[in-house]
């Protein structure tokens, strides 16, 4: 056997646990499979005293992290601390800097500085690897690489987050409320440091920027995704959805056109039987479209102590194998420029909800304002009073249309003085059936 492969590990929350855990229990398989032992030589976290349940040998502790960086018995430097900004961009930039090899968790790392990074990895020879900053467990940044190399891609639709799975699933399995299960995502280690970036569509936009730009072959352009979370979806439209034979799910979709890439994040219908409809709880699913391969759907756990180390550990195990390839599949210089597809994509149908004044007359102008923006009405239905205020839900589900013509729906609704609030829209989507 070669001499160890000798690991830094800056974050121990978490993931960072996860990864001393699994290096701890699979030692002997590890080395064997690496052909070399892989050594956690030194840890940082903020906290040294915080028990952790973990027991880190003889490894030693920095209270700097930026010190795993630079010291000279450190040959890869795992990055488990999280945040675009700060010491883990810090720690990965100055690591990358001095030779060192990478492995990072770090999703809003990569969405906002991946590109530059990769350079600066490129330039010294070393890897900067990140499949757990994707889909968890889910070995979606190695299947784009390797086994999906032949295809031209056409599009990646994925349920990228799992807190808000989780959440989604809870709400319509237990009827719990949004706040309650969103507590106990974040006390199963699912949730961001600031959970606002699961529930508003944040994280998963992160990650679909990164899988965009390794599909397309682009460099990674997070600020022209279209963002929108599950902040507004109530227990109320997850019944009306099972009603109508659909699921609530947080997509994030990127598809490519002549024009560039379009790339959203927003909450979708999607038809029960599909398969990211069946996808529930913490889990994650990725479907890629490719030009030979067709339709593929990878699942499994997106976020937690477990399936992310694992993901960790893949990509250490490929470093003590030897081997460095360009972090965007491409070198840098092969990557295309960010392009922006126009806006709208493909025609869907929408589920409208909103509160109206009951009184004769009222259903008439909503339908006719619709008509007038050529929306067509495929199903009504209209539930008993909110409150004593005379008000009552009422839920469209319309025919397929343009997204430019439920924008005007939208805005025709929004005069008439019998609807009461913004109406909230949410696309109805295939959920990629086969
Ligand atoms: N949790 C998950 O399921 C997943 C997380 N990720 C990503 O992995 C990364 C880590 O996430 P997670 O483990 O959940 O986060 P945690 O909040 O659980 O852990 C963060 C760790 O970083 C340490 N830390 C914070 N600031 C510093 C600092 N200045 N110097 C040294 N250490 C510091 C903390 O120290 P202390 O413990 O002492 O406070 C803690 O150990 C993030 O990028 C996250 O987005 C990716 C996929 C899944
Ligand atoms: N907060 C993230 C962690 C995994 O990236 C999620 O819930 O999916």
């Amino acid at each position: 056997m070669t001499k160890p492969l000798r690991i830094g590990v800056a974050g121990l929350g978490t993931v960072g646990v996860g990864v001393v855990k699994i290096l701890a229990a699979r030692r002997e398989f590890l080395a064997a499979a690496a052909g070399r032992s892989i050594d956690i030589v030194a840890v940082s976290a903020r906290n040294k005293a915080k028990a952790r349940g973990i027991d880190i040998g003889s490894a030693r502790w920095e209270d700097d992290a930026l010190k795993l960086a630079t010291a000279d018995d450190i040959d890869v430097v795992v990055e488990l601390i999280g945040g675009a900004e700060g010491v883990a961009r810090a720690l990965v930039e100055t690591a990358l800097a001095n030779g060192k090899h990478v492995v990072t968790a770090n999703k809003a790392l990569i969405a906002h500085h991946g590109i530059a990074l990769a350079k600066l990895a490129e330039n010294k020879g070393v890897a900067l690897n990140y499949e757990a900053a994707v889909a968890g467990g889910i070995p979606i940044i190695k299947a784009l690489r390797e086994g999906l190399a032949a295809n031209e891609i056409e599009s990646v639709t994925g349920i990228l987050n799992g807190t808000c799975n989780y959440i989604l699933t809870e709400m319509e399995t237990t009827g719990r409320d949004f706040a309650d299960v969103l507590k106990d995502a974040q006390a199963l280690g699912y949730a961001e440091a600031d959970p606002s970036f699961d529930v508003g569509g944040i994280d998963a936009a992160h990650k679909l920027a990164i899988l965009a730009s390794l599909a397309f072959g682009r460099e990674v352009d997070f600020g022209s995704v279209n963002i929108e979370g599950i902040e507004k979806i109530t227990a109320a439209d997850i019944k009306f959805a099972k009603e109508f034979g659909y699921k609530i799910k947080l997509l994030a979709i990127a598809t490519k056109s002549d024009g560039g890439v379009e790339q959203r994040v927003h909450p979708a219908l999607v038809a029960e039987g599909s398969p990211l409809a069946a996808v529930s709880g913490v889990f994650n699913a990725v479907a890629v479209r490719g030009d030979r391969v067709g339709l593929l759907v990878l699942e499994g756990r997106g976020a937690g102590e477990g399936p992310t180390a694992s993901a960790v550990l893949s990509d250490l195990v490929d470093i003590a194998r030897g081997l460095v390839m360009p972090p965007f599949i491409v070198p840098t210089s092969h990557l295309k420029a960010p392009a922006k597809a126009a806006e709208g994509g493909p025609e869907s149908a929408y589920y409208l909800r909103f509160n109206a004044v009951d009184r004769a007359g009222s259903m008439a102008e909503i339908t006719r304002a619709l008509a007038n923006a050529s929306v067509s009405i495929e199903r009504i239905v209209q539930r008993g009073d909110e409150g004593d205020t005379g008000r009552k839900p009422v839920v469209f589900v319309t025919h397929k249309t343009q997204e430019s013509s439920m924008r005007q729906a939208l805005a025709h609704l929004l005069k008439l003085v019998d609807v009461a609030g913004t109406p909230l829209v949410i696309r109805i989507e295939d959920g990629e059936s086969r």
